[in-house]
This record gives structure tokens, sequence and C-alpha cells, in this order.
């Protein structure tokens, strides 16, 4: 919805002067991938990594983020849209803000994903596909919810009853049966090196 009657207020400090405040550039590190995949735990490992380095960070993790700003939201297609379009917006505001947000959600669906894309700032959308197949990920669950999906006591449940698109183009993609977390981290702080992102 849009409201004709508010109108986009300009300040004065800008993204570009906090980055400098900060001594490093902003960005948003998308996880994506299916339940149990390893989204968390890579994201919670960079972002360890990225602190012993003095970055500013924040972590959006979506089984935290469902507890707050989206826990009126479930997981049908229209919800999960919904949800991510809430994050979305807020990891945009957090890079404009010149933190480096991670964000740990399975955004199932392309669309979805190149809502938020269109909601962080030009260039500052990072997609990493964590690639761990279905069967590796149905084996670890880690939160026995696999088991309730194949019992048919959890519906709309991803990669069993619900879908999951993978990206076509992911900036980078690790698979978490074969890459150690410590070589995760390293892949992912090779290329935030690379796109000038950090020293
Ligand atoms: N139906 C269904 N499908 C998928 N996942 C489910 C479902 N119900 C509950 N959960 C738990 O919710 C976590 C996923 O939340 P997300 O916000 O990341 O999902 S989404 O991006 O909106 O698709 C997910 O967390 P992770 O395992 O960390 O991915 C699950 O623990
Ligand atoms: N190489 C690895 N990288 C990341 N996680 C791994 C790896 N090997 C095993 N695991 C385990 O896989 C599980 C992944 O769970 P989690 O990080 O919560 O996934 P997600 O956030 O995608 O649901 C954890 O129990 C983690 O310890």
């Amino acid at each position: 919805m849009t409201n004709n009657n508010i109108k986009w207020q300009q300040l004065d400090v800008n993204s570009a002067q906090r980055e400098a405040l900060l001594g490093h550039k902003s960005a948003v590190i998308w996880f994506t991938g299916l339940s149990g995949s390893g989204k968390s735990s890579v994201a919670n490992a960079l972002e360890q990594a990225l602190a012993m380095q003095g970055k500013h960070t924040y972590l959006l993790d979506g089984d935290n983020v469902r507890h707050g700003l989206c826990a009126d939201l479930g997981f049908s297609a229209t919800d999960r849209t919904e949800s991510l379009r809430r994050v979305g917006a807020v990891a945009g505001l957090m890079a404009d803000a010149g933190l480096l947000v991670l964000s740990a959600f399975i955004s199932p669906y392309r669309a979805q994903r190149e809502l938020v894309k269109s909601l962080i700032p030009q260039g500052k959308f990072i997609e990493v596909h964590i690639a761990t197949p279905l069967n590796v990920c149905e084996q670890r669950d880690v939160k026995g919810l696999y088991k309730k999906a194949r019992a048919g006591e959890l519906s709309q449940f991803t990669g069993i009853s619900d879908p999951y698109e993978a990206p076509k183009a992911a900036d980078l993609v690790l698979d978490t049966s074969v890459t150690s977390l410590q070589d995760s981290v390293q892949q992912l702080l090779q290329l935030l090196t690379q796109k000038g992102i950090i020293n």
C-alpha cells in the first residue's frame, strides 16, 4: 500500500559516512537453504570471525525472528513472503546503518529472495546458498521436524511437502556435508575481501 501523504525524509548523515566511521563497508550476507543445511551454524561462525576482526555485525536468524518481528506469521507461501519482506526491510535499514548483516532464512522461493534483494541498498546483497543435500539435512534432523513432516504431523515443510527453489547464480555455494565449518568461513571471508567489503 502506498500513501501519497508520506514523503521520503532526506537526512544529513549518509550511509557512506557511517561506513567511514565504522571502518568497513556494509552488506547483507543472505544465507538460503533447507532446514538443517547449516545456515545458522555457518552464519554464526562467520559472525564470530568478523567480530574477532573488529567488524560491526548483526545476525538475523529465522527461528529468532519468528519469536518477535514475525511471530504472527506461519509457513504458507504468503506468510513466508511477508516474513521475508519484513526481514528484508530490517536488513536494509541495518545495512544503511553501516552494519555487516548476516541472515539465515530458508527463503525457499526465488521471487522471495528477489524481493529481499530489492529492499537492500544497491550492490549490497550477497547470496550464499547452503546447498547441503536433503538426505543429509534429514539425517541430521536437528529439531526433529523432518520426522514430524514425514509422519504427516507438520504440513508445508520445505523439502518434504513444500518446494525449495535453489538459486541459479548465488555468489557462493557451500555444501556442509563436504565442507567443514572452518573452510566455509574461510571461503566467505575470501568472498567479502574480493568484493572489497573487508580488508
Ligand atoms: N513448515 C515449515 N517449513 C520450514 N521450516 C519450518 C516449518 N515449520 C517450522 N519450521 C522452522 O522454522 C524455521 C524456518 O523459518 P524461516 O523464517 O527461515 O523460513 S522461511 O524463510 O519463511 O521459509 C526452520 O528453521 P531452520 O531449521 O533453522 O531452517 C524450522 O525450524
Ligand atoms: N560442516 C558443517 N557446517 C555446518 N554445520 C554442520 C557441519 N557439519 C555438521 N553440521 C551440523 O549440521 C547442523 C546444521 O544445523 P543448523 O546450522 O541449525 O542449520 P539451519 O540453520 O540451516 O537449519 C548443526 O547441528 C551442525 O552442527
